[in-house]
């Protein structure tokens, strides 16, 4: 059955750091389809929409506040009157995407478009896409933890305005990123080329390609170890020559990941996932995983932002002999081994 749903991405990224330009590439390219865009300004001045370059009826605009803390209510309200306008033809579209303010922590977000019962049924959280300015990106990171919450959540990052920054900035960037999310990292260029990249980039549906879990779970695969799960948790095991002396806030940022051999017991698996939720979620900023479950073939994708678990979905097909499960979680103010050990209590379910 096809998916009845309309995919939503979330574009995120801190101010000024090339949202609506990247937008704007993305919505002139031949190959998009037909795009309804909301935007989220921050304060009157918000200029977004009138420099957005779609017919203006395609723009939902959510202006004075930030959607994170205070205008969910307002994307509630937005999304179904987009697809009410769509149903009676004054408009088309095939998804939906919503550009959040520079400030906008993305998991609150997040949580409205999956756990609010009303958007559930008629959306589909695609993936969010964190942009990162290559030039200003460390200091942000350094300065403002909403930049560094943004990063974390990313199923992709883009790196924005690589044409003015050093190779250096850039690489020395990078290798900070993926000390903080397992997301693959792109750069601007590549997005305004081909902007399907953008699309889909979560794994949480049911005909991902096992390449593109993989890839969503494990981006770098380590091959000098010869071991593709090497760096499954996206955090160096230990900090490259070229990486400064993480922030504050990055600081906060821990992570630890979790290789289990024998198929789980997929009751006894929801169980671990929901009292970790009920009990550590203000500090979750993301568990995501693949997990193979007793008697059954394929395994079953899932992931969960503080206390929001999005429902799993069991992947059609698998190929390949690698049959264990493999779980990452990344939480702030948590110490790795109080991670560790909440994720080795999975072995003795
Ligand atoms: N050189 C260069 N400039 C860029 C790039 N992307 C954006 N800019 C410039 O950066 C400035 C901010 O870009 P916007 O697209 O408005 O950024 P934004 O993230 O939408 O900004 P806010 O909505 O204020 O958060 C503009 O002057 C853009 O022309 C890029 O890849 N390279």
């Amino acid at each position: 059955m096809s998916e009845p749903r309309v995919p939503v991405t979330l574009l995120t990224g801190f101010l000024g750091v090339g949202k609506t330009t990247l937008l704007n590439n993305v919505l002139t390219h031949p190959d998009t389809g037909r795009v309804a865009v909301v935007v989220n300004e921050f304060g009157d001045a918000g200029l977004d929409h009138e420099i957005i370059e779609v017919t203006p009826e395609d723009i939902t605009l959510l202006s004075s506040g930030c959607i994170c803390c205070s205008l969910r209510g307002d994307l509630v309200e937005a999304i179904p009157n987009l697809l009410t306008r769509r149903e009676r033809g004054e408009l088309e579209f095939d998804r939906i995407v919503i550009e959040t303010t520079g400030l906008a922590d993305p998991s609150p977000i997040q949580r409205t478009l999956i756990m609010e019962p009303s958007l559930a049924k008629l959306i589909k959280l695609d993936g969010i896409v964190t942009l990162v300015d290559a030039v200003n990106g460390a200091k942000t990171l350094d300065a403002h933890f909403e930049a560094v919450s943004q990063a974390t959540m990313a199923d992709l990052i883009v790196l924005t305005k690589t044409d003015i920054a050093e190779t250096a900035q850039i690489q020395h960037l990078r290798a900070r990123l993926e000390r903080l999310n397992a997301a693959r990292i792109i750069e601007v260029d590549e997005a305004v080329a081909q902007p399907a990249l953008l699309w889909a980039c979560s794994a949480i549906k049911q005909d991902a390609p096992q390449a593109d879990v993989l890839t969503w779970l494990t981006p770098k695969p380590d091959t000098a170890k010869g071991d593709p799960f090497a760096n499954l948790s996206g955090f160096a095991p230990s900090a490259p020559a070229n990486v400064a002396v993480l922030s504050v806030h990055e600081g906060r940022i821990e992570s630890a990941s979790l290789v289990v051999d024998k198929p789980l017991d997929r009751q006894r698996l929801g169980i671990w996932l929901s009292d970790l939720i009920m009990g550590q979620g203000e500090n979750i900023l993301r568990v995501k995983g693949i997990l193979f479950f007793k008697g059954e073939d394929t395994p079953t994708v899932f992931h969960c932002v503080q206390h929001t678990i999005e429902p799993p979905v069991q992947l059609k097909t698998w190929y390949g002999g690698d049959r264990r499960s493999k779980i990452v979680i990344i939480a702030r103010d948590m110490s790795s081994s109080r991670l560790q050990s909440l994720l080795s209590a999975i072995e003795t379910t």
